[in-house]
């Protein structure tokens, strides 16, 4: 895609987005080292985002540039801080330095990761042959990495940000803004709870989130992407956070749902599951397709059940559809989904994560289980038949053929009842005896999570499942 025409789009729903407009300047003093510089890196003149153009930004940062520091360097951590740190080095308003958290290891040849990533500008075990860049630093020590930053990134697997938050108490700048990349959502006593709710709450600052179609790999060599920034109400935040991370080839918008774009960059990881089952049941196109239809159903339904605050739209930016095809079609989700499918169901997720991934972590599996969670305590289950059957199977109460036998129009709550009131079924195939649920499992849903408009969905899909 030339970038002519990236410059030319109308970016931004609800905003004043434009790319292009031409006041970007190299930071003066910036640190550079040529050869580690892409197009974009060695481009002054050029912007990007959906943020202020003329002088807005400058002029708000002109006290004291951010500074920004990045919590994790996995595989789409150390993406995400290469991002930043160009922008760093060539935007005035940004500190040159971009400080990462590395959760410390010591790699096979007894060196510690931390060390190597400061001594070659890359991170050999989660992404190995790309330089993140001069201005990186890596820091096993929490509370250095993120003394004075002004701009915190936290981007790790979703099951480690409450120990993270724990330890970040009292260390932050009070002023902090924050943004999370991850992909995943919790289950508190008191309910679910999204990632950025845990940061926000836990730390007492705003948070929004950054999702999209991004397997971190692609991004790294720089081939052309998209992602979504959704806030609650600070949109000049929002703009300074398109700034962190845009680039050409990383097209970044924004849109006031972060409920809505946190939930499809959460619920997609499921689907992603159940299209890696499909793949590696050897099934083609049509089925995978139609795996993605129910599963973007499902996923609409259960956010707005949540939230009805999210808005249809944000299904179709980046983050909602975009993210779904390229994560069904190539993430890790599915990759270890297929190999699960190809053994039978025989061998674990978590054996099997082990095995394929090298240190990297799958979301999809918790996700099903924290998500079934709640489906389970609210009597939605029949409602969700695709999420409800792949934490059946991630769990090994069902086959991996399960997921195109039961995907809306069997009886789910025969086989999760049996799981859950009668324990585990230990053999397949689970029976399709019919079993009234009680009188409270019926219950419906509390009526703040359920407008009529959605009862009325949820009802319908409710009936087109059931034989
Ligand atoms: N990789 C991608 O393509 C991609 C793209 C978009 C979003 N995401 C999301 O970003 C988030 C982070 O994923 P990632 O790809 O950067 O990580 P990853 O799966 O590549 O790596 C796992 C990370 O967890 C760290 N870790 C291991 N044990 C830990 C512990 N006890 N405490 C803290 N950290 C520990 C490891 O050091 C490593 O940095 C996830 O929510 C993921 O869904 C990933
Ligand atoms: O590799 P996955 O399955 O964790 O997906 C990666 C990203 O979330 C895709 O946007």
């Amino acid at each position: 895609m030339p970038w002519s025409a990236c410059f030319m789009a109308e970016r931004t729903r609800g905003g004043s987005g434009r790319i292009g407009g031409g006041r970007g300047q190299e930071r003066p003093g910036a640190a550079t080292a040529a050869a580690d510089r892409s197009a974009w890196d060695m481009a002054p003149g050029l912007d990007v985002g959906s943020g202020t153009r003329d002088g807005g930004l400058l002029n708000s940062y002109e006290a004291e540039p951010d500074r920004v520091a990045v919590i994790g360097s996995g595989n789409w951590g150390s993406v995400a801080a290469r991002l930043a740190a160009t922008n760093a080095r060539r935007l005035p308003y940004f500190q040159d330095e971009v400080r990462v958290w590395v959760y410390e290891e010591k790699l096979s040849n007894g060196e510690l990761l931390s060390d190597v990533i400061n001594k070659t500008q890359e991170n050999v075990k989660y992404l190995p042959n790309v330089k993140l860049g001069p201005n990186v630093v890596a820091d096993p020590n929490l509370e250095t990495a993120v003394k004075n930053a002004t701009m915190l990134v936290f981007v790790m697997p979703h099951q480690f940000i409450e120990g993270i938050c724990q330890k970040l108490k009292g260390k932050i700048r009070p002023d902090a803004k924050a943004i999370s990349l991850i992909k995943g959502m919790e289950m508190g006593d008191d309910g679910p709870r999204l990632i950025s709710r845990e940061i926000s709450e836990q730390l007492g600052i705003d948070c929004s989130v950054l999702m999209g179609a991004n397997i971190a790999n692609e991004i790294a060599v720089e081939q052309f992407s998209e992602a979504t920034v959704g806030y609650r109400d600070d949109k000049e935040t929002a703009d300074k956070w398109v700034q962190v991370f845009g680039t050409p080839y990383f097209q970044v918008t924004h849109v006031q749902d972060v409920e809505g774009v946190e939930l499809c960059g959460t619920l997609k990881n499921i689907v992603a599951i159940a299209a890696g089952l499909v793949d590696g049941l050897g099934m083609g196109n049509n089925t995978k397709a139609a795996i993605m239809r129910i599963g973007l159903k499902e996923m609409i339904l259960f956010s707005k059940l949540l939230f009805p605050s999210v808005q249809d739209a944000t299904f179709f930016e980046s983050c909602g559809i975009a993210d779904l095809i390229t994560t069904c079609l190539g993430g890790r989700n599915r990759k270890v989904a297929d190999a699960f499918s190809k053994h039978g169901g025989k061998r674990s997720f978590d054996e099997l994560e082990v095995e394929l991934l090298n240190g990297q972590k799958l979301q999809g599996v918790l996700t099903a289980k924290e998500v079934f969670g709640l489906l389970k305590a609210k009597d939605w289950e029949e409602s969700f038949p695709l999420f409800s059957t792949v934490h059946a199977i991630a769990t090994r109460h069902l086959p991996p053929s399960a997921i195109v036998e039961y995907s809306e129009r069997a009886p789910r709550k025969i086989v999760l009842f049996n799981l859950y009131n009668f324990g585990a079924a230990t053999s397949f195939p689970v029976s399709r005896r019919s079993v009234s649920p009680s009188k409270e499992e019926r219950s419906v849903p509390p009526t703040q999570m359920s407008p009529s408009q959605l009862m009325e969905d949820a009802r319908q899909i409710k009936n087109s499942a059931s034989i």
